[in-house]
């Protein structure tokens, strides 16, 4: 439990629950500090942990410069300046390149767990740890109280930040001090005398964070954390029923199409049942949204009831025989062909791999090249194994250089530790890298309401 009294181990227990699970650890972590209160704080006390109980690990520090406002680049190098002083490597990285007229701040979000991501592959590290604290979470989760719920308008989207989230497939994006109060983070400076820049965007009302800020009082901070507590603990399980209703149900009988038993359609779980279409409808499009619960219950009683024989939702074509219900990605919208560079992701479904650099090697749709029928089980339509395989990608010239490396879409890029169990379930499904393990447990690590570190 959580509460940053004056007392000698306190550091080691800001990070408790990191500490128990040691994953990764022993590779060491980034640290993201922009040099508000917060990450300063985070930095001295993830400083004070390592040199304890991983004195060989490596922490290294990483200032993303978002290039957007003119002091930018000097309240960076006085975060350098700050690690220096620690004996931390410190890194600036600059967001480059043309910023977009709208969306910017998802834009600048992006961009910089990219840039995080890089410092810490680039230094062999698995985790990239950051400053949100239970003020943060509340304010997310009144927001998205107030805003109706977003996140495919259910209740997990109140369940607000995961304590660790995967980036990309390999980088943990954790929040250890996601239990402790950003006053005291502040005190626990002031007491030993370490300054930290004030962000004027973070007092600017014209955004909606700093309305809401300043508009919680304490019985709407306990109340939007009890709220992300219990979602959290239900949307854990959920996911758990939605991951054992794919294993049983889900099978690939060919790259890109998924075949459901028809006795999903009879399953009682109607919630975990939506839920698995859901995803399974994202991962057949490749789209990081999955659709509404609403259009999607609705397809799923049409199945059920057989008035829908063939629908699209979500890039994905759904097409229902009597053997099973077939998911694939349209044929309508693919991408057009184009060059292969590392790392490009094809059509939300694909990541390309190159081995030696970027070959003059081209991507298409159109695969299913020496495709077998008579592999095919009986009940699998060749047809729609056809056009499964048609809608995936070819590499010309194909080769050992290559590799198309299949990606789970709707957890592609984030991966909150609440859906691992159905992010694992898809990546046995489509043939993708098994998901590794979380640094830390997927539930935050405190009862909210009961302790919640008060200053
Ligand atoms: N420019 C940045 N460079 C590095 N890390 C950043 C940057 N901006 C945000 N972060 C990371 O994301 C966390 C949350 O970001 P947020 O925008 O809420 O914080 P902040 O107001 O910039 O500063 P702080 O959280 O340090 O008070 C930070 O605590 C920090 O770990």
């Amino acid at each position: 439990m959580l509460t940053l009294e004056a007392e000698p181990d306190r550091d080691a227990r800001v990070f408790f629950d990191i500490d128990l699970c040691k994953t990764d650890f022993s590779g060491g972590a980034v640290v993201a500090i922009s040099g508000g209160g917060d990450s300063t704080a985070l930095l001295v006390l993830a400083n004070d942990f390592f040199c304890t109980h991983w004195p060989d690990a490596k922490l290294v520090a990483v200032t993303v410069d978002h290039a957007l406002r003119p002091a930018s680049r000097d309240e960076a190098l006085k975060v350098g300046a700050f690690c220096a002083g620690l004996g931390i490597a410190h890194h600036i990285q600059v967001w480059e390149g043309p910023k977009p007229q709208s969306g910017l701040l998802a834009a600048a979000r992006e961009a910089r767990y990219r840039l995080l991501a890089d410092v810490a592959r680039a230094e062999g590290v698995g985790m990239v740890l950051t400053g949100h604290t239970s003020d943060d979470q509340a304010e997310t989760v009144t927001m998205r109280r107030e805003r109706g719920v977003a996140m495919g308008g259910e209740e997990r989207g109140l369940a607000g930040m995961a304590p660790a989230t995967l980036f990309d497939g390999d980088v943990w994006i954790v929040r250890p001090l996601l239990g402790a109060r950003r006053e005291a983070l502040r005190a626990l400076l002031r007491e030993r005398k370490i300054g930290w820049i004030e962000d004027p965007t973070n007092e600017d009302h014209a955004y909606e964070r700093p309305r809401v800020r300043s508009a919680i009082d304490e019985k709407g901070f306990v109340s939007a954390m009890r709220a992300a507590g219990e979602a959290a603990h239900k949307r854990c399980d959920l996911d758990a029923r939605t991951a054992a209703l794919i294993g049983g149900h889900a099978s690939r009988p060919v790259a890109g199409l998924i075949r459901l038993n028809p006795a999903f359609l009879a399953e009682q779980d109607r919630a975990a049942a939506i839920h698995a279409l859901r995803l399974l409808l994202a991962a057949a499009g490749g789209l990081q949204m999955p659709p509404d619960t609403e259009r999607t219950a609705s397809l799923l009683d049409g199945l059920t009831e057989g008035t829908v024989r063939r629908a699209t939702l979500a890039r994905a074509l759904v097409d229902a025989r009597r053997d099973g219900v077939f998911l694939l990605r349209e044929a309508r919208g693919l991408p057009e062909p184009m060059r292969a560079t590392d790392g490009l992701i094809w059509d939300g479904r694909y990541r390309i791999a190159l081995q030696d650099g970027d070959g003059a090697v081209s991507i298409r749709a159109g695969g299913g090249e020496g495709f077998v029928a008579e592999a095919l089980p009986p009940d699998v339509p060749e047809s729609l194994a056809r056009a499964a395989l048609a809608t995936g990608p070819i590499a010309i010239p194909s080769g050992k250089n290559v590799a198309l490396v299949p990606l789970v879409a709707p957890f592609a890029r984030f991966l909150p530790g609440f859906d691992l169990e159905s992010a694992g379930a898809l990546a046995e499904l489509a043939g993708a890298s098994p998901v590794p393990q979380p640094p830390m447990p997927p539930v935050p690590p405190f009862v909210p309401g009961k302790d919640i570190g008060r200053p």
